[in-house]
């Protein structure tokens, strides 16, 4: 089998590999893949930051053009790659190839952004002197991502790090290597410099801590765990460099008395239970008033007796497997907990067996929780949601709000009144009336408040506050 390499300076390198599996599938070997050691990742660096000077004055055609080539090929081989990615992370083809064709619309947002560049110039309040304010890029950026979107997480990062005219060392999760390797590839090909992208698969505590601990990283772009992500934050601050985190979730879905049956019920089971849960925006509390609870959690359970778990490459599966063994656990232990604290469990949370070896779980509902419950506190990353039953639209308000996270936020319901309020009220830095917690677009800003985030927000033109550094300079005219 060929070995898929390291990329460090230009050139592919690394012969100690290992193996990844298929979720679906664990006999199906995805790839050989290359791990980094310590002392490659410190490589990497050096690249990165020789390659900087020459890369942050380059044109911006020059950007424009390599971006633009990236997104076209992207775009092109939607299918081949959106196969890779559900054979190796285990969301549905449907869901990988919706998910490359939105890495290749970012790719083409960023490179649309490398022409619109832009700063001002001001008056100064002392009269004859100039004020000029500019955006520069900040230097080499350390990319640290997780395996829940391993090819929409890296291209928003990668993306506005090269069209702000940073260098990148680029270090995927271990479980999803290929889609990064894929991703790397067409880069290179579209013509990238060498040193201005390296890849550096491989473990977190090796390939992840060297990039934590070098002083010749700039800014460390992060998505992750919580417990990850203060690690990152830690040593940042350490070497005194920009940082950015997107990290866990319990994000809410309210619905009211008035809502929609149906508007609630399929955004509920898309926010919960699609992608398999793994979405750090995935919703698993669903906070829901008494006059509609009854009726709501019979037509939930019902929509999920039809929904297929099974192999993600097969047609008609509509929820894959758990990503591994170790995050299957996690799901199961919290399912045995929620059992314990006295949630029931209404539907599902069984392991399932099918053709193939692989992790599969049915999607738990849990009803009669309480925002006390760890179920209702913790993130637990998997398709297990549970309900909470309120009196009325306040208390619905003060339980959403009442979490240490503020990603996502959702509300189902046909009343004006309620939806301005819930948009204005709920603290989170995303969201959604009568629509999933999950599932954003490519061209806005995505992030949260409280502890799901840090720093300036991902995506959009607002990723030009993390990618850049503002420089203000003043003229004697
Ligand atoms: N909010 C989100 O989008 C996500 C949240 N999670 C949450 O995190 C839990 C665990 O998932 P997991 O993948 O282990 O999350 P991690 O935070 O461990 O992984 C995220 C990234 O950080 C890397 N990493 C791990 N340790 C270090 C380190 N010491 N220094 C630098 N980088 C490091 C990982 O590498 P490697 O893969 O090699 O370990 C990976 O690339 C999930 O169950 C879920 O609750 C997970 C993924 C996404
Ligand atoms: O919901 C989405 O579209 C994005 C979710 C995401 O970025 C994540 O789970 O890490």
């Amino acid at each position: 089998m060929t070995i898929h390499q390291n990329l460090i300076a230009g050139e592919w390198v690394g012969s100690d590999a290992v193996r990844n599996v298929n979720p679906s599938d664990t006999n199906d070997v995805v790839g050989e893949y290359a791990r980094a050691s310590a002392g490659d990742t410190a490589a990497a660096i050096a690249a990165a930051k020789a390659a900087f000077p020459a890369w942050s004055r380059s044109g911006i055609l020059e950007r424009h053009a390599i971006l633009r080539k990236t997104a076209d090929e992207i775009l092109a081989r939607k299918d081949e790659l959106g196969r890779l990615l559900s054979r190796e992370e285990g969301k549905t083809l449907a869901e990988g190839i919706g998910e490359t064709v939105r890495a290749g619309q970012i790719f083409d947002f960023f490179a649309g952004e490398t022409l619109r560049l832009a700063g001002e110039v001001l008056p100064s309040v002392r009269p004859g002197i100039g004020v000029e304010i500019t955006r520069e890029p900040v230097g080499v950026v350390g990319i640290i991502t997780p395996w829940n979107f391993p090819i929409a997480i890296p291209a928003w990062k990668i993306a506005p790090a090269l069209a702000y005219g940073n260098t990148v060392v680029f270090k995927p999760a271990d479980l999803v290597p290929g889609c990064a390797h894929a991703i790397v590839d067409i880069l290179v090909r579209a013509g990238l410099p060498k040193g201005v992208l390296n890849l550096v698969m491989g473990k977190g505590s090796v390939v992840g801590q060297t990039i934590l601990d070098s002083p010749d990283v700039d800014a460390i772009t992060f998505t992750g765990s919580t417990g990850t992500g203060k690690r990152v934050a830690a040593a940042s601050i350490e070497h005194n460099r920009k940082f950015q985190l997107e990290m866990g979730g319990k994000n809410p879905f309210v619905v009211l008395d008035d809502a929609d049956l149906d508007v609630a019920v399929e955004a509920t089971v898309n926010s919960a239970f699609f992608s398999t849960g793994q979405r750090c925006t995935a919703a698993s509390r669903v906070i829901v008033t008494e006059g509609i609870h009854d009726r709501f959690v019979a037509a939930v359970a019902e929509r999920l007796k039809g929904l297929v778990v099974d192999d993600a490459l097969k047609a008609g599966t509509h929820v894959g497997p758990v990503v591994d063994e170790s995050q299957l656990k996690q799901d199961t232990d919290y399912i045995e907990i929620g059992r314990k604290e006295g949630a029931r469990l209404a539907f599902g949370g069984k392991l399932l067996t099918r053709g193939t070896p692989g992790f599969y779980l049915a999607p738990a509902l849990f009803t009669e929780a309480t925002n006390a419950m760890r179920i209702a506190r913790e993130e637990i990353f998997g398709p297990v949601a549970a309900v909470i039953r309120v009196r009325d639209y306040d208390e619905a308000l003060a339980v959403a709000n009442d979490t240490p996270f503020g990603l996502s936020s959702g509300i189902a319901t046909t009343s004006l009144k309620h939806a301005t309020h819930f948009k204005r009220n709920a603290e989170a830095g995303m969201v959604m009336v009568n629509l999933p917690t999950a599932g954003v677009d490519f061209h806005v800003p995505f992030g949260g408040r409280k502890g799901s985030s840090h720093g300036p927000r991902e995506q959009g033109r607002h990723a030009a506050e993390f990618y850049t550094t503002v420089k203000t300079a003043y003229t004697l005219a």
